[in-house]
């Protein structure tokens, strides 16, 4: 996927991925990361969820990286929240009291700029990438998270009934990008009412991430 794929995509106003909601299994499932109030959560290609303003409200630092400046313009517009933006390399960097997002290509966003995190959350962010992209993505996102713990959301279906994204991620995939480096636990499993995109029968499952001793 192209960044112009993206770019459309808002400037279409085609969020079929926007909930209007934090994300149940979200909501479910953080008591699992082990967070403290202050502890800073990571969320790879953000968008403008509604999961940023949950995690604030629950007293967490949160952090983001998005490709296409007119989702996180939309996101500081309905926080009511007015950015600092700054350049950092590449990126442009949009922070506010307790929130930091990076503009750009997360692929170019390194540790160091990234800052410490305490975990990750992945919705919408591995599933959003197409095949050839996901093994870079994980060990890219592993190696700027430092390994930290990580709620997955993903989703499993027959791909050859809809072409993504989102893309079916069936769980021998989540592990073989992921288990070298971390023990990995499903939460669950759940079809999804109606189908994604009201179409293609689909489970969606939750994954907890926890990084293996070295
Ligand atoms: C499917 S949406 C999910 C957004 C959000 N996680 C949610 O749950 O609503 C994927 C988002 O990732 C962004 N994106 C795609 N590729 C990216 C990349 N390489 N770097 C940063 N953001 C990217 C897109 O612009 C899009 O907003």
């Amino acid at each position: 996927m192209q960044a112009s794929f993206w770019q459309q995509k808002w400037q279409n106003n085609e969020l079929g991925f926007h909930l209007p909601e934090p994300h149940p299994k979200l909501v479910r499932h953080i008591k699992r990361l082990g967070l403290k109030p202050g502890d800073r959560v990571f969320l790879p290609l953000c968008g403008k969820s509604l999961d940023i303003a949950w995690l604030l409200q629950q007293g967490f630092r949160v952090v983001g990286a998005e490709w296409v400046q007119q989702a996180v313009e939309q996101l500081f517009t309905e926080l009511d929240v007015e950015p600092v933006i700054s350049r950092q390399g590449e990126l442009r960097r949009y922070s506010a009291q307790q929130l930091d997002i990076f503009v750009g290509d997360i692929f170019t966003l390194d540790a160091e700029t990234l800052g410490a995190v305490d975990a990750v959350y992945d919705r919408a962010a591995l599933v959003a990438l197409p095949t050839d992209k996901r093994a870079l993505y994980s060990r890219h996102l592993a190696t700027i998270s430092g390994c930290a713990p990580q709620l997955l959301i993903s989703f499993e279906y027959d791909q050859s009934q809809l072409s993504g994204p989102p893309f079916s991620v069936p769980p021998e995939e989540v592990r073989g990008h992921y288990q070298d480096m971390f023990s990995l636990e499903l939460l669950e499993s759940k079809a999804i009412k109606g189908g994604l995109k009201g179409k293609c029968p689909a489970d969606e499952q939750a994954w907890l991430l926890s990084a293996k001793s070295q």
